[in-house]
């Protein structure tokens, strides 16, 4: 017997088993129409005299991505969860969850209502609601903590960190888990209970195992969850919930959860994350200028990559692509560099296999000094000393000894990829693959496509990082690429700060409650002052003689701020020097304190160019900093540079510490209103005319005369004024 009409078919299996299958591809999600066709189906199941038990499971070996978050922002309508999840722990006859793939957010909940979970061993299950904003209002806050106990729950609940089988096994999350068929399994199952009774099933009547160190336990967790999620509103509701767990009676429990719940649903921090969840699967639908897309550029097999240089982000390379399953050849011409690489190399291995309960893969690389090795990879990514000849000389190289055909890819932060590609015989197979540090760790990579490559090169490469575990996303060639080329406007409106009477400390206490998980000075101490310090001598930026007069401040005809260069010329680098924009303890000392001589430093340097301080708060640092960020955020858009603002944001959010509950500069300035970035813009160009980069964009100027519309229709403008440029 079988109903195959609705989104949850319903088939009466081995006589006596009701089988509800949700069928909402690819996840299952739990749409007003899967959730009639559940409620319909456990509605039948449990009517039909002949039925003894039912199972639960998802079309196509995935359980149940959770509530569709496609239907959030709209008018929601269709049954609810809670009562649907409630009607089938009520059941007279055992309903049994069969989990394959994932049982996620609600997809979870629903499990957690029914009286058993089996779950085949490659499952994963989690509640991932906090990432997207929310909690799980489906009784998750609720039974979770019922089952497992409040510090696991809280744990879970807070992260939404996606557990394995074997762990939810361990935990109690599940009763079985199975290496076979897992509908097959519960079906058995279901019918060995069938007729047992199941007033010990129903995790809502258990009550919530109270911890000894209860309040400790929950003010060390808010405290925690506070100082992580940095101003994101979704985490603390999350504790409160699971509080009430434990102190209230399970449906004035609930009630709380869903109190809490309305708050978050229709706050802006839940649109933003989720905006960035859409946004961050959007890029991987990549396309170029020329029209080339991801749907029609097939990625060539890479089965052997190289890795040349094996500096720091060489080595963190070397260990991505390791991980991936890949053979990779690593070379590095100095013998010492190479015996440490390979030291170092091994040991994060060691310890990531650790950590994943895996054997390393440290055979799966060979080392050598010699560019010989390389003969036969699919791809090279190159990873050498950040200089345009040294690279070059590389890529020759590279392009005599490589078979035809092989990708060379650049590990660049900045430098022109179209002019490296320029050097090779074949510049369609060059792209930069901008990797950030620690590059086996950081999740974000820009992948760089100059005029000519080709769309089967970006096509491998994005493919390449999406098995790195990587987010990645396409961006054309330009000075900085998406993510640096911005920073450049935010970091020089962070000096000019500082001239004009602000601190470092006042500065970054802005920015970090903004959300950001450092401020810029303290971000700067750590990656290295001599860093940007060694780009503008190459700028030729840096005057050797940085003698008092405004003439000083003023580059190439703009103004510019020396402060960086001069604390360089004392040799404060940073965190490796134990002096900066902070002192610390030691040189490699974490913990920036505040540095009087810095202070006296800036105040002689206001009185040498005749500055007089004023007292700057932190609303001016946030519009001065993030709208000249995101003013050339739009310029990036009007150039092409990025196809779109989820493109940026994606970047933004993976690479630069941007919060993800602020979705993104782009996003952001959207929930801010553009007309109001325009308008503080022109302000502060009124200001400041000499500063080009708060000369608002003309893309900004077109969407604010155009009514400011959504950020998903910014295309279409785009589109439109860039045909008019
Ligand atoms: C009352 C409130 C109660 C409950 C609240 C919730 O349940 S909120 C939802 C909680 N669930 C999640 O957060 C899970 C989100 N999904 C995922 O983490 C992954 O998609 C998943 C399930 C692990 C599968 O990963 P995979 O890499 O295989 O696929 P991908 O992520 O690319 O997704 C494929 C397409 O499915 C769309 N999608 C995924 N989950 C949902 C969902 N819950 N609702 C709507 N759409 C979903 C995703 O956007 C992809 O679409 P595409 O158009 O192909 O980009």
């Amino acid at each position: 017997m079988c109903d195959k009409g609705s989104m949850a078919q319903y088939t009466r299996v081995s006589g006596f088993v009701g089988l509800i299958t949700l069928q909402n591809p690819p996840v299952n999600a739990l749409s007003a129409a899967v959730r009639q066709g559940i409620v319909d189906m456990v509605e039948r199941a449990l009517s039909d005299p002949i039925v003894k038990s039912v199972v639960i499971c998802g079309q196509n070996g995935n359980f149940c991505g959770g509530a569709d978050i496609k239907e959030f922002g709209t008018n929601m309508s269709g049954p609810p969860l809670v009562p649907m999840i409630d009607a089938i722990e009520a059941a007279n006859k055992p309903v049994v969850a069969a989990i394959e793939g994932s049982a996620l957010g609600g997809g979870l909940e629903l499990a957690l209502g029914c009286h058993y979970r089996i779950a085949h061993s490659k499952a994963r299950l989690g509640l991932p609601e906090v990432t997207l904003g929310l909690l799980p209002a489906a009784g998750g806050t609720q039974r979770l903590p019922r089952l497992v106990g409040v510090p696991a729950a809280l744990n879970l609940i807070t992260t939404g960190r996606h557990v394995t089988a074997a762990q939810a096994l361990q935990l109690g999350i599940v009763d079985q888990v199975t290496d076979h068929n897992a509908v097959d399994v519960a079906v058995t199952f279901s019918l060995s209970v069938a007729g047992q009774s199941l007033d010990a099933r129903r995790i809502s009547t258990y009550l919530c195992p109270l911890p000894s160190d209860f309040d400790a336990l929950f003010e060390g967790v808010m405290q925690k969850v506070r100082q992580s999620a940095r101003g994101a509103i979704a985490p603390v509701a999350c504790v409160q919930a699971v509080r009430a767990a434990a102190t209230l009676p399970y449906t004035k429990g609930m009630e709380r959860e869903q109190e809490l719940m309305a708050t978050l649903f229709t706050s802006g921090q839940a649109r933003a994350q989720q905006y960035c969840f859409f946004a961050q699967r959007a890029v991987g639908r990549w396309r170029m200028p020329s029209g080339a897309r991801w749907e029609t550029s097939k990625p060539r097999p890479v089965h052997k990559a190289a890795v040349i240089g094996l500096g720091t982000m060489g080595r963190g390379i070397t260990v991505a692509l390791a991980q991936t399953g890949l053979s990779v050849v690593a070379v590095e011409t100095q013998e010492k560099q190479l015996m440490e690489a390979k030291q170092a190399v091994s040991g994060m291995l060691e310890r990531g296999a650790k950590r994943h309960g895996v054997v390393p893969t440290l055979d799966r690389i060979s080392y050598s000094q010699n560019i010989q090795a390389i003969a036969e990879v699919d791809l090279v990514i190159e990873a050498v000393f950040e200089d345009m000849a040294l690279k070059t000389e590389v890529f020759q190289q590279l392009s005599a000894v490589c078979k035809p055909g092989t990708l060379l890819c650049t590990n660049t932060s900045a430098l022109d990829v179209d002019k490296l590609a320029s050097e090779t015989p074949n510049p369609e197979l060059v792209v930069g693959m901008h990797f950030f540090a620690p590059a086996h760790v950081m999740k974000l990579l820009e992948v760089v496509y100059g005029p000519r490559s080709s769309p089967q090169a970006v096509a491998t490469a994005m493919q390449l990082g999406k098995k790195m575990g990587k987010v990645s996303v396409a961006v054309g060639n330009c000075r900085g690429f998406v993510g640096n080329r911005m920073l450049m406007p935010y970091l020089q409106q962070a000096f000019f700060l500082l001239e004009e009477g602000a601190t470092p400390e006042l500065v970054d206490q802005a920015l970090e409650e903004f959300g950001f998980p450092m401020g810029v000075f303290r971000m700067s101490d750590l990656s290295g002052l001599d860093i940007g310090w060694r780009v503008r001598k190459r700028d030729e930026l840096v005057e050797p003689d940085m003698a008092s007069g405004k003439s000083a401040r003023i580059r190439q005809g703009s103004r510019y701020s020396p402060l960086g260069d001069l604390l360089c010329e004392q040799g404060r680098f940073g965190q490796k020097t134990g002096r900066g924009w902070y002192q610390y303890d030691k040189p490699g000392s974490r913990v920036a304190r505040s540095d009087p001589w810095l202070h006296s430093f800036l105040v002689e340097y206001r009185a040498r160019h005749g500055l007089v301080p004023r007292s700057i708060d932190h609303q001016e640092v946030l519009e001065r900093c993030l709208y000249a960020l995101i003013n050339e955020g739009f310029r990036i858009l009007e150039d092409g540079i990025a196809a779109g603002p989820e493109d940026i944001d994606v970047i933004y959010v993976f690479g630069y510490g941007w919060p993800r509950h602020r979705g993104g500069p782009m996003f952001y300035a959207g929930m801010v209103g553009l007309a109001k970035v325009l308008e503080r813009l022109e302000h502060y160009q009124q200001a400041h005319p000499d500063v080009p980069y708060l000369q608002p964009c003309s893309l900004l100027r077109r969407l604010v005369a155009g009514g400011s519309p959504p950020i998903h229709r910014w295309r279409e403008v785009i589109k439109k004024h860039q045909s008019q440029l």
